[in-house]
């Protein structure tokens, strides 16, 4: 469960750079809720994002993941209830280790298992069983390195990484924004797997319109640190990307101004 209440954001208070990035955010993800987040440039959408993962402290409202209140704790303090997946695939992984060793760090975050340790044979079947799932072939190739591997399949290694050890809260930083669209697509089949294997509470920012529309059971979007919009059910599930653009001019008073989701349209 995630919860942000009154959540508010603002970066260089008191001087003439003040920007007000949040503006009282109210949100509350059920346990297992997918959520997709879209909106203009300058939203709010990252800025939502690192303050769920600690990236920095919120000027005033609070962060509570599986009714504990983490307002105050840091990036490191939340590391074995968030996890985050970036646009860049190879940020997520080390490409000088092998699939075993870095799926071991995955796990050693929250073990606190020396690396030895962490690539038992025992883990090798959980390894093999996990990268299974995304039917590239990853399981049989465990002790190649990471660097050997395509932009697609590192990020999806990534993903594994950041969902086997089952976080609170799952963060998709725009993670398929960076790869060709074929790959994209996987990517996102993907996520849908793995997100529903772990029954995981999830926040995705897209300018994707249609992967909007096409992972989770919500929408959700933002425009000036605000969530005008917020759509689930039989409304989203016959709702299509003109209709969404529709809404949102409608409740922002504006048409989106987003230059990747226009390119994309
Ligand atoms: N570290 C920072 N210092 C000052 N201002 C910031 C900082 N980070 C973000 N902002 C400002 O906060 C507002 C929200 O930015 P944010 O990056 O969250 O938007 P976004 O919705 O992710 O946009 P985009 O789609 O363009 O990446 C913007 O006006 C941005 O300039």
């Amino acid at each position: 469960m995630l919860k942000l209440s009154k959540a508010k954001k603002v970066f260089n208070p008191g001087t003439i750079n003040q920007n007000v990035a949040l503006r009282g955010i109210d949100l509350t993800l059920d346990e297992g809720e997918f959520v997709t987040v879209i909106g203009g440039n300058g939203a709010g959408k990252s800025t939502l994002l690192n303050a769920v993962a600690g990236s920095y402290g919120l000027t005033t409202g609070q962060v509570i993941i599986d009714n504990q209140d983490l307002t105050s704790a840091a990036d490191h303090q939340r590391a074995n209830l968030v996890s985050r997946v970036f646009q860049d695939p190879l940020q997520g992984t080390a490409a000088n280790m092998t699939i075993a060793e870095n799926l071991a760090l995955a796990i050693k975050r929250k073990a606190k298992l020396s690396l030895s340790r962490g690539v038992t044979k025992k883990r090798r079947e959980k390894f093999k069983e996990e990268l299974s799932i995304l039917e590239l072939g990853l399981e049989d190739r465990l002790d190649d390195k990471v660097g050997l591997l395509s932009g697609g399949q590192r990020q999806a290694l990534t993903l594994v990484m950041a969902t086997i050890e089952e976080p609170s809260v799952l963060l998709l930083d725009e993670h398929t924004a960076a790869l060709d669209p074929k790959t994209a697509e996987k990517i996102t089949k993907i996520t849908k797997k793995l997100v529903k294997q772990h029954n995981l509470t999830t926040l995705m920012v897209t300018h994707d319109l249609e992967q909007a529309l096409e992972l989770g059971s919500r929408t959700i979007m933002m425009d000036n640190g605000q969530i005008v919009l917020d759509v689930a059910g039989e409304e989203r599930a016959t709702m299509t990307i003109n209709d969404l653009l529709e809404q949102f001019n409608q409740a922002s008073g504006h048409k989106i101004t987003n230059d990747r989701i226009l390119l994309a349209q």
